[in-house]
């Protein structure tokens, strides 16, 4: 049985990329120390648990056949899935990690972390979120190549659903505002900046989306009116904040580790 830890990453600003699939997305993210534990041992066929529960994920189930592997594995997610803390990026690299060092052959690690991205691509629950799960930190593609800073803010959030990405990816209406409203964003962003620019920012994109639900937009003007800055995780009902302790309930923060054996 081997065990593997992958944090969980929010993207406040995202575009897809213009090249090949293996390329990535464009955006703005940062990896939480809140992530996903995937333990994986041999079975004569794949099965997956989260929290206990059977349940089916897709990008999992693929990543194990790309591996020609078949496993049962068990995930538990410090993060909620579904709601934007690309937990279904970090559930299938932190189970390839586990799958490779569990049954072979050990390959390296970037062919480890492409073959979770096809796998998300596939599923189409993610775009590039395994590449920043990878490496950790503040990560950012706007159009100059990958950027990183070793952060370690402390982020507050609420969730409030889930809202399954696949679903937005595959709205080309939705997808066009996107491209649009990433463009600007991504001339305003500073990497070297406080976070609450970053925030105000990336809800400047958010908001042209059209993509913020009418909660998420009450619980960001919440944190605004209690000074702080708030935007929402691509793409889930979720909602980060800085500066306004109390208004959002949960806390975690930016982690610089990247994905790892446990
Ligand atoms: N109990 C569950 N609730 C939600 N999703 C689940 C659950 N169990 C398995 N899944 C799978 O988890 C994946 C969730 O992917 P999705 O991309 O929507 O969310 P995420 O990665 O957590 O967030 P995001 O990509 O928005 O950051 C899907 O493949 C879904 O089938
Ligand atoms: C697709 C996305 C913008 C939102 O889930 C992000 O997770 C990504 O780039 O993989």
């Amino acid at each position: 049985m081997t065990t593997a830890h992958a944090p969980g990453s929010v993207t406040t600003v995202f575009a897809p990329g213009e090249g090949s699939d293996d390329a990535g997305s464009l955006g703005t993210s940062f990896t939480t120390a809140d992530g996903v534990t995937a333990t994986v041992e041999p079975a004569a066929e794949t099965t997956v648990e989260l929290d206990g529960e059977p349940t089916g994920f897709p990008p999992v189930e693929g990543v194990l056949r790309r591996l020609d592997a078949t496993a049962a594995v068990s995930l538990s997610a410090e993060v909620p899935v579904g709601a934007g803390f690309g937990a279904s990026g970090a559930a299938t690299l932190a189970t390839v990690l586990a799958a490779d060092a569990e049954f072979g052959p050990n390959r390296d690690r970037e062919a480890l972390v492409t073959a979770a991205h096809r796998a998300e691509v596939e599923a189409g629950t993610g775009l590039g979120d395994v590449f920043v799960q990878a490496r950790g930190g503040l990560v950012w593609n706007t159009g100059d190549g990958v950027g990183r800073a070793e952060r370690t803010d402390a982020v507050s959030y609420a969730t409030y659903g889930d809202r399954r990405t696949a679903d937005v990816l595959g709205d080309a209406d939705a997808m066009a505002r996107v491209r649009r409203a990433a463009d600007d964003a991504f001339e305003e962003f500073d990497p070297a900046g406080p976070l609450a620019d970053l925030f105000d920012c990336s809800w400047t994109f958010a908001d042209r989306t059209g993509l913020p639900s009418d909660r998420v937009r009450e619980a960001v003007a919440a944190v605004e009116r209690a000074g702080g800055a708030a935007t929402m995780a691509m793409v889930g009902e979720t909602v980060v904040g800085v500066g306004a302790d109390d208004t959002l309930p949960e806390t975690t923060r930016i982690t610089t580790e990247g994905a790892a054996l446990r």
